[in-house]
């Protein structure tokens, strides 16, 4: 190819720029318009964007639809935006994975406030210092966040759970120092710390493990400490400027963590929805039991279940149930109202589209 040609594609690329960007711009003016019609209603609306996003990623030809999703994401995230800003809380500080979970589930087009734990991300939301949060419910590897689910039997009823996501946990050991043998205490949140006990024990047999709140906090302890190391993500480690000196130090090789999207409940529901519930039951036999039983019979799939010691009721318990179906849908209604008569307390903490595999 002569130098002539790469000119001539390059100048075609550019008018290819300019005019995807005139059409960027009329598609945020057209937000800016749909915002105005909205008024004071919430802007996002997650089934809209799962109805634009399906359809896009249906009408690519020559480009992988992931990256249809990716782009189109933060189009997307960007005309939320000019609406209205949106504040998200999750827990920091920055370079968390809940940071990485906040772009992932609404695009890089938001102001976020870091906090420090689950129950702080959802006091922000009802103090209204956020308007969302985002929250880590459970790992493939670890289980459960007990964190979250304790935050949530206290909360604020008002707050629902209106959107789920999956992330990919990739742990890096990053340090000022440049060799293992130079390292003598390892800084990091007790669950990544559960994902690759099998690894520290083989690789830094004998080092201190300080639990931390946070992998990115971790991160920036073992920036300021020397013969320090943090286990976190690779965004918190090169945020701090920290040698990565592994990664991929999971010991399983699928490690990923779901998290909630936390706020107020949205209109509307998409083909494939999931609930959340929150229930607990008097200390008796079969309470349980019958509790359960209208989802069975309502043909109900359980993704989750999880109990939790019920605050000043010692050795009593409060239980989560995570099922595919819609709070809205009438067999379901009917299952809870039945449940709803055969428990103590019932709370549904939201129906929301479930991650697609
Ligand atoms: C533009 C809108 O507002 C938001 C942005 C969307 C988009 O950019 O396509 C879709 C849904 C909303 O979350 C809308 O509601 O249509």
């Amino acid at each position: 190819m002569s130098d002539q040609d790469l000119h001539v594609l390059r100048k075609e690329i550019e008018s290819i720029d300019e005019e995807l960007l005139r059409l960027l711009e009329r598609r945020v003016s057209l937000a800016k318009g749909i915002g105005e019609v909205k008024g004071d209603a919430p802007v996002y609306d997650p089934l809209r964007e799962i109805e634009v996003l399906d359809r896009l990623c249906g009408l690519a030809r020559d480009v992988d639809p992931k990256f249809v999703r990716l782009l189109f994401g933060e189009v997307i995230s960007f005309c939320r935006s000019v609406q209205r800003p949106a504040t998200v809380a999750c827990m920091g500080p920055e370079g968390s994975f809940s940071h990485e979970a906040a772009f992932a589930l609404l695009g890089r087009s938001i102001d976020l406030v870091f906090v420090e734990d689950p129950a702080q991300v959802l006091s922000s939301i009802s103090k209204e210092k956020a308007q969302m949060g985002v929250v880590p419910v459970e790992n493939t590897t670890e289980g459960t966040v007990y964190a979250t689910l304790d935050a949530f039997a206290t909360a604020d009823q008002s707050l629902s759970v209106i959107g789920e996501g999956q992330l990919p946990i990739r742990l890096v050991l990053a340090s000022c120092e440049n060799s293992f043998s130079d390292i003598e205490e390892v800084y990091s949140h007790p669950q990544p710390f559960g994902q690759c006990r099998n690894w520290l024990s083989r690789n830094l047999p004998g080092v201190r493990l300080i639990p931390t709140s946070s992998t990115s906090y971790a991160a920036n302890i073992a920036k300021s400490k020397q013969k320090s190391a943090a286990i976190c993500g690779k965004l918190a480690a090169e945020l701090k400027g920290l040698n990565i000196l592994e990664e991929g130090i999971e010991d399983r090789p699928y490690n990923a963590t779901r998290f909630w999207l936390v706020g107020h409940a949205c209109e509307g529901r998409s083909k494939k929805n999931k609930t959340s519930i929150l229930f607990n039951v008097s200390h008796k036999p079969g309470t349980l039991f019958r509790a359960l039983e209208p989802l069975y019979r309502a043909g109900l799939n359980l993704t989750l279940i999880q109990s939790r010691p019920l605050p000043g009721n010692p050795f009593e318990y409060f239980f989560f149930v995570d099922f595919e179906g819609d709070a809205e849908d009438k067999k379901v209604k009917e299952a809870l109202a039945t449940m709803n008569s055969r428990v103590e307390r019932l709370r549904v903490l939201g129906s929301y589209p479930q991650i697609r595999r």
